[in-house]
């Protein structure tokens, strides 16, 4: 399954494939900031970046974004979030399963049995409507998989509910995850001034004034690309992640047996003084080439202290589209707006939603167009 979600949706070529369907949800992320900047409505980030990740993934996963009108966008909004918080007790339940299950006691199960059901409605909608549509287009995921699922032969063996266990796996590892960052690392960004001036000098000199960025300009953009991976290093919206061991196996001079639950916390990684200078000063510089440092991070990010997507077999997959929905949401949002807050710093106080990092206050702010003669389908 996870080879199959590689060559079709997440590997470089099928990356490539799917550009314009990406190119045109950025537009309409940025043409939806703009209306509300012209009735200069104050926005909350994380709704408006989860309607821009949610959106991308829908389109390139079933082919159509989920429709506003009905609700349905909505209904998917809300169970995505109801699992992120569902997720501490998810994992208690999983943790103690075995010893309640023995005494008759389960936890949870009507509340996941709920949010499984809902999530199965809106599964079954998407399979119908590509089950009945007699000539398939091959474009998305879906049809890529209804037609391993139909084919005898097919090097894939998958069942239906497979399918769907695959798309929540895809919505919930991808949207909320993109949606913090860009939550978090904006906030950064309108606490630092000179950040957001050294950004727009970039972007401007690259991009130009009369277009929106692409996500082919990102390689162009090295300081860019540094503020992304500062956000994440700070605010790792994983920040722990598990893995249980095969084999045992010695571990700083300890035995750990096969078969233990290991937590990895990458976010005391990344902010570790013994790896990282100021660990908690936000510093994109650390990561450019010209830093000086730059080899030191490098050998970092290979021994395994930059830990923002896991690492190694069950390490993310989706890492190279995250950087474009990153590099691009961000990049658009400082590209095309001056950010308006109450007071002069946003609070950055951090809590837990589920297993991910949340700002305890959700940025709000209201977008001021830098008046850039961006038209339609640019
Ligand atoms: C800011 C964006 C993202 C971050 C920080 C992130 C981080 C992570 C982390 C820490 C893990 C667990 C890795 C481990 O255990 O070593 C993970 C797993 C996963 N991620 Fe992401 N992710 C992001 C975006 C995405 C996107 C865009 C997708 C795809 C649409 C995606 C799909 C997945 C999947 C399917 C898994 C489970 C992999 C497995 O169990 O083998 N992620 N992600």
């Amino acid at each position: 399954m996870k080879k199959l979600l590689i060559t079709k949706l997440l590997g470089p070529h099928a990356i490539e494939r799917l550009r314009a369907v990406r190119a045109e949800e950025l537009e309409r992320f940025y043409f939806r900031l703009l209306e509300k900047a012209r009735k200069k409505e104050c926005v909350e980030i994380r709704r408006e970046a989860m309607i821009f990740t949610n959106n991308s993934t829908c389109k390139m996963i079933v082919g159509r974004t989920c429709s506003e009108e009905d609700g349905e966008g909505e209904r998917v909004w809300g169970l995505i979030t109801e699992s992120i918080s569902l997720t501490k007790k998810v994992l208690f339940t999983t943790l103690l399963r075995k010893p309640l299950e023995k005494l008759g006691i389960s936890l949870f199960k009507e509340e996941i049995m709920g949010i499984s059901e809902r999530y199965d409605k809106v599964l079954e909608t998407f399979l119908a409507e590509h089950e009945n549509v007699a000539e398939k287009q091959g474009m998305n995921l879906m049809d890529v998989l209804l037609e391993a699922k139909g084919d005898e032969k097919s090097e894939y063996k998958i069942t239906r509910d497979q399918i769907k266990a695959l798309f929540v796996e895809l919505f919930l590892g991808g949207t909320d995850t993109s949606k913090q960052t860009i939550q978090w690392t904006m906030a950064e960004i309108i606490n630092n001034p000179s950040t957001m001036e050294t950004m727009r000098e970039e972007i401007d000199s690259v991009v130009g004034k009369s277009r929106l960025i692409h996500e082919t300009d990102l390689p162009n953009l090295p300081y860019l690309q540094a503020v992304v991976k500062e956000g994440l290093r700070l605010y790792p919206p994983i920040p722990v992640f598990g893995r249980r061991l095969q084999e045992g196996c010695m571990m700083g001079g300890f035995y750990v047996p096969e078969k233990t639950t290991l937590v990895v916390n990458g976010y005391a990684v990344m902010r570790d003084s013994d790896y990282w200078e100021n660990p908690d000063d936000f510093k994109p510089e650390r990561f450019l080439a010209s830093s000086g440092s730059e080899q030191e991070d490098a050998t970092k990010e290979k021994v395994l202290k930059y830990l923002p997507f896991g690492s190694g077999r069950r390490g993310c997959p989706g890492t190279n589209l995250a950087y474009i929905f990153l590099g691009t949401a961000i990049g658009m949002m400082i590209q095309c707006f001056d950010w308006k807050i109450e007071g002069d710093k946003v609070n950055m106080e951090e809590t837990l939603s589920g297993m991910v990092l949340t700002m305890a206050h959700p940025l709000k702010c209201t977008p001021i167009p830098r008046g850039l003669p961006i038209s339609k389908g640019l």
